[in-house]
């Protein structure tokens, strides 16, 4: 659906994307991450056809989008990070505007159906998102960017949001999303890349991403016992001054199954005991240290 080689782009003087390649396929949902100024709204706006690159080729659902503007228009969704909408229409006009016959669920399936008749001025900030994703999806694109969709919702409209980009998905179309918010990568992303100052740090399907940072242990050390009394364990063991003890490893069943058994054998009490895989938090934080 999307291929990016050697993309660059410039602000003047500053490179904001120095040479990156990216690829989408049919049917996924690919996230784009990234800290802050990173460069994923310049590359969102690229692959939109709205920034010309400095160099590199973009080729989306097979055609230059800043030479075919036509076939993207015609075949892609897009919620920008800001919308203007006039304010004095209301929500059903709105939605009439883009599309004169506007199927009954539409407004139903992001909950909007109660407040078709009132103005778009007086929505609030979840229910104006959610009016951006349903005139984004009105016309079925195949290919849809969602650029930072949940941000300033609250959890409840988050999880709405995601149920329906899951239906989205089930139906076929083709999801570009960015967000600050890693949990909603994790949840629905099949695969991503996390950008780095212009550059992409880490890339590849959700779960090699995951697998490939070690997992975490953690738990209270038991009072007066010296961290020298742990059993010898494959990961990496820190011991801070407030007696959490945190292991890094790649065998945590191994790790995890010698520390119980030495707690049991001692007869010790591991406290806030915490075992899990890597997150994609952990992922973020480890690219962004990645020289
Ligand atoms: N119009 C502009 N003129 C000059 N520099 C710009 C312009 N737009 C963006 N930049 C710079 O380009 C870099 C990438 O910006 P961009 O908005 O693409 O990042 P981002 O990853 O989307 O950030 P955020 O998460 O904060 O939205 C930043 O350093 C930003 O300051």
């Amino acid at each position: 659906m999307i291929d990016v080689t050697g993309l660059r782009c410039r602000y003047g003087d500053f490179e904001a994307v120095r040479g990156i390649d990216l690829e989408v396929r049919k049917g996924e949902l690919f996230a784009l991450l990234g800290t802050n100024g990173a460069g994923k709204t310049t590359v969102m706006e690229a692959l939109e056809g709205l920034r010309a690159p400095s160099d590199g080729r973009v080729r989306v659902l097979g055609v230059d989008p800043r030479q075919d503007r036509a076939t993207i228009r015609r075949r892609t969704g897009i919620v920008l990070q800001h919308s203007g909408f006039p304010p004095d229409l209301t929500v059903l006009e709105m939605v009439r505007l883009w599309r004169r016959d506007t199927p009954a669920d539409a407004l139903e399936r992001l909950d909007l159906a109660h407040r078709r008749d009132v103005r778009i001025k007086q929505l609030s900030g979840g229910e104006r998102r959610r009016l951006d994703l349903l005139l984004a999806t009105l016309n079925r694109p195949e290919l849809l960017f969602l650029d930072e969709p949940t941000t300033g919702l609250d959890p409840e409209s988050r999880q709405r949001t995601w149920e329906v980009v899951r239906g989205l998905l089930a139906e076929g179309t083709t999801v570009v999303l960015t967000t600050h918010y890693l949990e909603e990568a994790e949840t629905l992303a099949h695969r991503l890349a996390i950008l780095h100052e212009g550059v992409v740090r880490v890339s590849g399907a959700l779960v090699d991403v995951l697998a490939a940072q070690p997992a975490r242990i953690s738990f209270d050390l038991p009072d007066r016992l010296d961290i020298r009394a742990l059993p010898i364990l494959a990961g990496d063991v820190v011991h801070d001054p407030s007696g959490r003890v945190d292991i890094r490893t790649r065998e945590l069943q191994d790790d995890l199954d010698l520390l119980l058994t030495w707690a049991r054998r001692d007869n010790l009490r591991l406290t806030r005991l915490r075992a899990h895989h890597a997150s994609l938090e952990d992922v973020f934080h480890a690219a962004r240290g990645a020289a």
